[in-house]
């Protein structure tokens, strides 16, 4: 490479000469054309301080994670010629209100990684609460997910987005007329996009006041969101027991501890409203007795 370089007409070289204490480097460019070899520039460089956001900060906001309907909504809008579907998704987007407002019944939300119990306890609340059962993406979206699934993460986490957008009328609607149960929201769109983007291990995560981890102002908050959490053995023994053909993420979740553990940390570190962590392994009726004290305690019921 080196030789192409020396054979190529004009180029550039830099050279560095670092101070005694090795705190300033001296940088010269030089231009060499032919034979002729001369000084163009000359540079001082120093370490600068660290700097305020890690560099994968910016590959986060508003490029796998969003914060208003608007900003999810402009990334489909641009995809509308290369995916079709994107048409049939913005329109639903579209019937819905924005800054959909919430009735005067409580709003719970159960988080979690799969197999951690959220089906399970979510039919439990909805038979004692005499509540309704909501999930985000809402099943209006179902026959997309996989499309934008193969989709890169730019798209992706938009059609996820919008999903909690529609989710959120539905609740709006529902909480009118009593509590609502929601199967996964917008905790577990930031936390997985977080998780994947983030690479190295869980210090590499941007530190727990990051802006990455702000609630939507104008997404519907929920009166409570619980996380399930489960020991690693006891999630696989229930992801054996349930012998489901596992989705892509769940076999790289399984072979990737680290990234398990991302999700959950990201989880952890979103505010306003934050989680309230349960240790789901125990038996299922002491998980549910435990979310039932919670959510009296909460929500008043
Ligand atoms: N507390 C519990 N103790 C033991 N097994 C449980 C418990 N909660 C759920 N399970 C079982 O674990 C499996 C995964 O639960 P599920 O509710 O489908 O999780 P998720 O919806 O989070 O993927 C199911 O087979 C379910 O019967
Ligand atoms: N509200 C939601 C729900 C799921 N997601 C994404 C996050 C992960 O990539 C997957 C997890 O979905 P998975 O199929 O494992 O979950 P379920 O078993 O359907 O509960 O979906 C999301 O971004 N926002």
């Amino acid at each position: 490479m080196l030789k192409d370089l020396v054979k190529s007409e004009e180029f550039h070289l830099c050279t560095y000469v670092s101070s005694e204490d090795g705190k300033l480097w001296q940088q010269c460019v030089w231009s060499q054309r032919g034979k002729e070899c001369t000084e163009v520039a000359k540079h001082y460089i120093t370490v600068a301080a660290k700097p305020e956001y890690h560099p994968t900060l910016l590959n986060i906001i508003n490029t796998v994670v969003y914060y208003s309907f608007e900003d999810a909504y402009r990334v489909l809008q641009e995809c509308k010629e290369c995916i079709p579907e994107s048409k049939e998704v913005l329109e639903l987007a579209d019937q819905c209100m924005k800054n959909s407002t919430k009735g005067r019944f409580p709003v719970i939300v159960i988080e979690g990684l799969d197999a951690t119990g959220k089906t399970t306890l979510t039919q439990s609340l909805q038979e004692i609460l005499r509540g309704a059962l909501l999930r985000s993406p809402p099943g209006c979206l179902s026959q997309w997910r996989a499309r934008f699934d193969a989709e890169p993460p730019l798209i992706r986490r938009a059609f996820y987005a919008l999903g909690n957008y529609i989710s959120a009328c539905d609740i709006a609607r529902e909480s009118a007329k009593s509590p609502v149960i929601v199967d996964r929201y917008w905790h577990s769109t930031a936390a997985y996009a977080i998780a994947t983007e983030v690479g190295g291990t869980l210090e590499s995560l941007p530190s727990s006041h990051s802006e990455v981890y702000r609630w939507p102002r104008d997404l519907l908050t929920p009166d409570l969101v619980v996380l399930l959490t489960v020991r690693p053995e006891e999630r696989a023994r229930r992801l054996l027991a349930r012998g489901v053909e596992k989705t892509r993420e769940e076999a790289e979740l399984e072979a990737n501890n680290l990234f398990r553990q991302k999700v959950e940390e990201a989880y952890r570190r979103i505010q306003d409203p934050a989680c309230v962590v349960i240790d789901a392994s125990p038996s299922k009726e002491e998980v549910l007795s435990e979310v039932l004290l919670l959510i009296q305690k909460h929500c008043n019921l």
